[in-house]
């Protein structure tokens, strides 16, 4: 008993330390025989609240624990009792039947105050549900634009949801204690993590660095021994392959020679001196039938770019020569570690067991304890490789000790997979993309290897499920097995290894870990969809395996094989050795937690690639039976894949790019629009104002306010005499009837310069110099030397000249004012703005009217009113005023102010410069305005008599 390994597990543990766990026990005590069959064993419902912490103590040799209930130990309190409580509600099928692979979800905690400054993007619904909405959905743009097949919220179901607040102890009773049991009854188990990186597998798995923070692989073997303890077997037999047995070697069992490598010792050393806190003990005992006794196997294994390592193997050089000594952090000297990749064989049909399945094993990985510990040294890259612990618990019934067919044999593995990120994510190049490129295949492997399994499983229950329904139509149950898609097992080696378990041979627990904080959504949201791809796979748990029939080796035959496998590590011949892959690794001890100095050293190791070298029964035929051209169509199938990610993602970031390149122009195209019509309605604004003042201007000199201006250009007007005004105010009344008629043309064949000349030659252009009110204040005094000719000769026109009525300005206003919608393309309203310019020509009063009949008898009906106008007295001229301020309102409201950046284009045929009217800028006149001015105008006039101040006006206009 003294020869009993030491607890070699740490509260330092770390990523970069994985140790062995003692894995052959004795038995210590041979009775029992009548102890309750193991299959009365419960969880408990929760475990109690942890004890206060206590100083640590130091961890108790697991030879001495007796295989007593928990309850049974007066050193424990009684509330620590595992055996023969109620059960847990572990939702974990207790029957043989088929049952669905449990998926478990774990949400990892913030951990800084980034991470709490972040919303989390998974909200828990229930025990078993979450949603998962991307938070940056809202400000992402790309995001709303990312490939189809993501969608930004959605809710995923799980067979359980542990929050973050979770304890390791709580997490691992409900998910993990139910398998540990099972295989001490004999039943396969299989636990994996699955999650991107930082999202917490190893932490589950492992543990972290604080007390109470042991994870699931510690508190296996915890609750294992502890469950054995008194039961352990004299280790006779050994396990190996995947389910043969042989007869043990002496060796196995004897302590780990420390004294022969010097550079271990202190390693070692550190490992069994520490102490564990309580909290990190689990001190779960499951009772077992006691007529059994065990004896517990360990090997631990890593899939690195493809290819499986033992961890638990010797440090050796490349010259395989073991290594003593390993350097320190602060030593110059380096050191070059070697190692071969083991192997992945069938495991033959001679180990043949009841379950009937079919697998594969590692070859060489070896069954047995005191092994240096690679795991440590070598500093397993979780990140980057997959680990897996496998657990073997050998059971042999007591009375049949000696009959190797007795022998049960059951597998517990604890893979602890790479993170899931894509290889796109990972910017990585070299050996670093050859690394993502593979974790990235085995993963993507897994997962078509569950989606075969699932459509596998559908068409046969389909077509299970047409049976008995009359003959038509059904298809045979054999026909349909024979035309199931084969699953691509053989595409990785984690898939390889995994196999025999989704085939039936154990159950299988995926653990998703999810990061909330993490930005990963999308790698995330696959992780999702891979746990609920997982959960509808089915597989049917086999009974224990017992070895009927093993294949019993002699321990001798088992080394030389094994030493024939390890041969390569000598590197003697370098012709016929596989060029190693060479790379660093950085060996970390102590640190944080443990009290102890953390010092790091940095080795090189040298990869050799396995040798093919068959070392078991039967394998060669097994491997024959592979179809090379099947293989080379999954490769193919597995490369098309990778191609169609990439394309679809591609695509995806195309079509992105190219939205927000769209929306961009779009925006730009606004913008520019905006500005055009602010600019319009600016201009707009301007015109009308100087319009407005322009007419208070003239009500001004027109002395309507009082303030009357006196025109120079006028003073002959003011001293004509009042017969003189009324004559004058007739003709005027004549003009504007002739002005509709004469187009603007003097009877001298002078052309006035303000308006435009109906049909006038769109392509005469002259600059007009000065406002239009210029004009028009000018035209008064060009007409002076003719105004009483003008007069004389009006009286006959008077009674036949068109007047404007209110009617015709509203018209022609309402026409003015739909010209003033503007349009959205800028040249189409040039156009318009042109063409109605011709058609609402402003036409200037006409000095003289033009001789000839045939003017006259195109000119209309005058109005009644016109023929009072043409009456004599007061009233007449009264009414004469009243048809004045018509026109004046008619001219006020076609007049155009120009400014600087009017047109002013249009030149008569004479050359005489004319403002080009403004199409649409004619004010809005509203009607009652018009008729206060009329008003107030028509006091004025009264009060002075008339006369003077209309004659004014309208030469004002
Ligand atoms: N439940 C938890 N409670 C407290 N800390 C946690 C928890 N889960 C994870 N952590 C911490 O989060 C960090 C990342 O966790 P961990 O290394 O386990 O992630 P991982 O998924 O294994 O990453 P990788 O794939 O790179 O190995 C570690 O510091 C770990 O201690």
């Amino acid at each position: 008993m003294s020869d009993k390994p030491k607890t070699t597990r740490s509260t330092t543990r770390t990523k970069t330390q994985t140790t062995p766990a003692p894995t052959t026990t004795r038995t210590t005590r041979a009775k029992a025989a009548n102890a309750t069959k193991s299959s009365t064993v419960a969880v408990p419902p929760s475990l109690p609240p942890p004890p206060p912490p206590k100083k640590a103590v130091a961890r108790k040799p697991l030879g001495n624990r007796g295989n007593t209930e928990v309850s049974e130990n007066t050193s424990k309190p009684p509330s620590k009792a595992t055996v023969g409580r109620k059960a847990a509600k572990v939702p974990i099928a207790l029957d043989n039947e088929r049952e669905p692979i449990m998926a478990f979800l774990r949400i990892r905690p913030a951990l800084s105050d980034d991470d709490s400054a972040t919303s989390p993007y998974l909200t828990q619904l229930s025990d078993n549900t979450v949603r998962m909405a991307d938070p940056q959905d809202h400000h992402n743009l790309a995001s709303k634009f990312r490939s189809s097949n993501i969608t930004p919220s959605s809710t995923y179901t799980f067979s359980h949801v542990f929050p973050p607040t979770t304890t390791q102890s709580d997490f691992f009773t409900k998910t993990t204690l139910p398998l540990v049991r099972d295989a001490l009854e004999g039943q396969n188990g299989l636990l994996f993590t699955y999650g991107v990186t930082n999202s917490g597998k190893t932490y589950t798995v492992q543990g972290g660095t604080v007390e109470g923070s042991a994870g699931i692989v510690p508190r296996t073997l915890d609750v294992i021994f502890n469950s054995v303890d008194g039961l352990q077997g004299d280790s006779k037999y050994r396990p190996v392959r995947l389910h043969g047995v042989e007869l043990a070697d002496p060796s196995d069992s004897r302590p780990p020679p420390v004294t022969a490598e010097p550079g271990l010792e202190s390693v070692l050393d550190q490992m069994n001196t520490l102490s564990l806190n309580d909290q990190d003990i689990d001190s779960t005992s499951i009772k077992l039938d006691r007529n059994y006794e065990y004896s517990i196997w360990l090997s631990y294994a890593e899939i690195y770019n493809e290819k499986i390592y033992d961890l638990l193997d010797s440090v050796k050089d490349p010259h395989g020569t073991r290594v003593n000594t390993i350097p320190q952090s602060n030593s110059s000297s380096s050191l070059v570690l070697a190692r071969a990749a083991l192997a992945v064989k069938p495991s033959p049909a001679s180990d043949g067991q009841d379950s009937g399945v079919s697998g594969k094993y590692i070859a060489g990985l070896p069954w047995s304890t005191h092994r240096r510990v690679f795991g440590t040294l070598a500093n397993r890259e979780s990140s980057r490789s997959h680990g897996m612990v496998i657990l073997k618990i050998v059971r042999c019934h007591r009375g049949e000790k000696n009959d190797p067919t007795a022998v049960q044999i059951s597998r517990l593995t604890l893979v602890d997979l790479a993170g899931s990120e894509r290889t796109k994510h990972t910017h990585t190049t070299g050996d670093r993309l050859k690394e993502a490129g593979n974790i990235n295949k085995s993963l993507m492997v897994l997962g078509q290897c569950l989606d075969t399994l699932r459509s596998n499983q559908k068409r046969l229950a389909v077509s299970l499920s047409q049976e008995g329904k009359g003959e038509e139509g059904r298809m045979d149950t054999r026909d349909v097995r024979k035309g199931l898609a084969i699953v691509p097992f053989r595409h990785s080696k984690l898939t390889e290894v995994l196999m025999d378990y989704f085939v039936g041979d154990g159950r299988t627990v995926v653990i998703v870990n999810v990061n909330p904080y993490d930005t990963g959504y999308d790698e995330n949201s696959h992780v999702m969809k891979f746990a609920a791809l997982a959960r509808e796979v089915y597989i049917t748990p086999a009974p224990a395996p017992v070895q009927r029939a093993p294949s019993i080796l002699g321990p001798g035959k088992l080394q030389g094989k094994l030493i024939k496998q390890l041969g390569p590590l000598t590197l003697k011949d370098p012709d016929v050795i596989p060029k190693p892959f060479k790379r660093k690794v950085t060996l970390s001890m102590g640190g944080p937690g443990g009290g102890r100095k953390k010092s790091e050293t940095v080795v090189e190791v040298l990869e050799v690639d396995e040798t093919h070298e068959g070392d078991s029964v039967g394998e060669d035929e097994d491997d024959l039976a592979i179809n090379p051209f099947v293989d080379e169509l999954f490769d193919e199938i597995e490369y098309l894949r990778l191609q169609l990610f990439e394309a679809e993602m591609r695509c995806a970031i195309v079509e992105a790019e190219t939205r927000e390149e769209v929306m961009r122009e779009m925006e730009e195209r606004m913008g520019n629009m905006e500005e055009m019509y602010r600019r319009r309605l600016m201009k707009s604004i301007e015109q009308n104002e100087m319009k407005t003042d322009a007419k208070i201007d003239m009500l001004h000199q027109s002395g309507l306010f009082g303030s009357p201006v006196k025109k120079p250009s006028r003073p002959v007007e003011q001293d004509l005499s009042e017969e003189e005004e009324d004559e004058v105010d007739r003709s005027l009344v004549s003009e504007t009837s002739e002005d509709e008629e004469t187009e603007g043309h003097s009877s001298s064949g002078e052309e006035f310069d303000f308006g435009s000349v109906q049909g006038e030659d769109d392509d005469d252009e002259s600059v007009l110099n000065g406002s239009p009110l210029a004009s028009k204040g000018k035209a008064p005094a060009k007409r002076q030397s003719t105004a009483p000719q003008e007069i004389r000769e009006s009286r006959t026109f008077i009674p036949d000249g068109p007047m404007l009525s209110s009617d015709t300005e509203d018209a022609e206003m309402t026409d003015e004012d739909e010209s003033v919608a503007p349009s959205v393309d800028e040249e189409e309203t040039e156009t318009e703005e042109e063409e109605s310019d011709d058609e609402d020509e402003y036409v200037p009063p006409a000095p003289e009217p033009k001789s000839g009949s045939s003017k006259k008898a195109r000119v209309p009906s005058p109005p009644p009113t016109h023929k009072m106008i043409s009456g004599e007295g007061k009233q007449a001229r009264l009414l004469t005023s009243k048809t004045r301020v018509s026109v004046l309102e008619q001219e006020m409201n076609d007049m155009v102010i120009d400014d600087a950046e009017a047109k002013p284009v249009r030149t008569s045929s004479t050359g005489t410069k004319k403002p080009r009217r403004q199409l649409g800028k004619a004010p809005i006149v509203r009607a009652d305005d018009m008729e206060d001015v009329a008003m107030a105008i028509d006091k004025k006039i009264a009060r002075s008599g008339g006369g003077a101040n209309v004659k004014r006006l309208t030469r004002l206009s």
